[in-house]
């Protein structure tokens, strides 16, 4: 798991005050780094156009033509004129040896952004926004110098210095960033980071139910409680999840009468050996406040999904000791104003993710949280892990409801519930990951399907 930070000025600072580095160290080793990939993967003489602006982001990239001069054609246009000391310094060192500047945005085969990287506030002036346009829509491979300028430059790779920014990880950061790679600023990148809360989950961390051991029986693994609700569809995918991933019964929990499909099993109200249970998804108005308080008398882990959160029922959830709740970023704005910890609108939430998260969780330090989107943030106690690995795949009604199942299978199997939330949410991702169909006609079908093959 890659660690993840709010800010890496004081990671540069330890490198000034602890290891004796300076800032122009570090400075060529960020310059070094992008120069490195280039030169592994464009040849001599190709033309190089590289966006400065007037920080120290854009004197990483005047840094960068000095170091390339030589063997490319290379080309500084400014976006805002160089202004930090060091940026002054990189021009006077990138002009003392020929390098060029340009009046005009040029047509090129790799264009760098290096307008503004940790240091942005507010908002681009509209010369600067149509400025970074007009980069975006250049036929050339885009590279960015340590974050896509405000998330709006859209790169084919982002070489980020030092280490991962948890800004790279909000939602709206994804369609700027393309592939990511860190570069080492003079010290190896274990040296220059510290320890951290919050990481990155890989694909690889995943693991999987064990069905190691042969003498066993349903019962070994299990028996998930789902509440079906007034969408029964929403349960009935939840609880066909939890089979696939391992439960050794799932019964659907309700009071109409309804078709399911017969590899489940129904009741009115939770089997005595029941292990676990989940509940909210296409909940509606099928239940009364009496049966889900029947539903929930008993210290059975459980994940809330869906509909719960614009219930008053959910704050007796947050009492509970083993919960994973579920919410996508309108329900967890719902939760947060029930919960009185903001009353926020999405695009605020969206905004600061992880902050909201570490809010919820400071106050509820007991539950697990797993915020969906489009990198799903996973926070208990003062934890977090992010999982980058979804895709827009997965934006169709009835993602969720797996997610849901997922999560609560593994709680029936035994799977502490940040454990169960990490796991259930990887192995979501990698089953939309290994479909091999369009990226527009996964169904929550063939995501059960791919639980399969995990
Ligand atoms: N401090 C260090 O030791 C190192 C810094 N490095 C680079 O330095 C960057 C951080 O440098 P700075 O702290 O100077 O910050 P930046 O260069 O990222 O941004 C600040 C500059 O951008 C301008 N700016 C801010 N908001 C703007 C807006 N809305 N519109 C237009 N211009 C805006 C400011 O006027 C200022 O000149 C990193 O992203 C990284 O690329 C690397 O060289 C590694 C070492
Ligand atoms: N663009 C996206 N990229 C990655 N994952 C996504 C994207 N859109 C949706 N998802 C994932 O799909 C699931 C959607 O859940 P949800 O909105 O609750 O759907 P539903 O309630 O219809 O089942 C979540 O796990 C979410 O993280
Ligand atoms: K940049």
């Amino acid at each position: 798991m890659q660690k993840l930070f709010d800010e890496v000025a004081s990671l540069d600072k330890r490198c000034y005050d602890e290891f004796f580095l300076s800032e122009d160290i570090l400075m060529e080793h960020a310059a070094n780094g992008i120069a490195a990939y280039i030169r592994n993967n464009f040849k001599k003489n190709s033309k190089i156009v590289i966006v400065c602006g007037s920080g120290n982001n854009g004197a990483d990239g005047i840094a960068l033509s000095r170091l390339l001069h030589a063997d490319y054609d290379v080309y500084l246009f400014y976006a805002k004129k160089p202004a930090s000391k060091m940026a002054l310094l990189q021009q006077k060192r990138a002009l003392a040896i020929g390098v060029r500047e340009s009046a005009e945005l040029e047509s090129c085969d790799v264009l760098v952004d290096a307008i503004v990287g940790t240091g942005f506030s507010g908002e681009f002036s509209k010369e600067i926004a149509s400025i970074i346009d007009e980069m975006n829509a250049l036929n050339a491979f885009k590279i960015a110098c340590d974050i896509p300028s405000g998330y709006r430059f859209l790169a084919d790779i982002t070489l980020t210095m030092g280490a991962l920014k948890k800004s790279m990880f909000l939602d709206g950061s994804k369609d700027a960033l393309g592939d990511i790679r860190v570069v080492d600023l003079g010290v190896s990148r274990d040296i220059y980071e510290r320890d951290s809360n919050c990481k990155l989950l890989d694909l690889d961390d995943l693991r999987l139910p064990s069905r190691a051991k042969k003498d066993s029986h349903k019962g070994s693994y299990g028996h998930l409680a789902i509440a079906s609700g007034q969408m029964s569809g929403a349960g009935i995918m939840s609880a066909l999840s939890a089979l696939r991933f391992g439960s050794g019964l799932v019964t659907l929990v309700g009071f109409e009468k309804i078709e399911i499909p017969h590899t489940l099993m129904y009741s009115h109200e939770v089997p005595q050996n029941t292990t676990a249970l989940a509940l909210g998804m296409g909940l509606g108005a099928e239940f009364s406040a009496q049966e889900l308080e029947k539903f929930l008398d008993n210290a059975l882990p459980l994940v809330a999904d869906a509909d719960i959160f614009h219930m008053q029922a959910v704050l007796d959830i947050l009492k509970r000791e083993d919960v994973v709740l579920t919410p996508h970023a309108k329900e967890f704005v719902s939760l947060l104003k029930r919960a009185n910890i903001a009353d926020i609108a999405v695009d605020e939430l969206q905004k600061e993710r992880f902050k909201y998260v570490e809010m919820f969780c400071k106050k509820y330090p007991h539950v697990t949280l797993l915020l969906k989107g489009a990198n799903v943030i996973i926070g208990k106690d003062s934890e977090c892990f992010v999982n980058p690995h979804g895709t827009q795949a997965l934006a169709k009604g009835g993602s969720g409801d797996v997610l849901s199942g997922l999560i609560a299978s593994l709680l029936s199997q035994g799977y502490s519930p940040l454990d169960a939330a990490m796991n259930g949410s990887l192995a979501h991702t990698k089953a939309a990951l290994h479909y091999s169909g369009a990226d527009y006609s996964l169904t929550p079908d063939d995501l059960i399907e791919g639980i399969c093959k995990l």
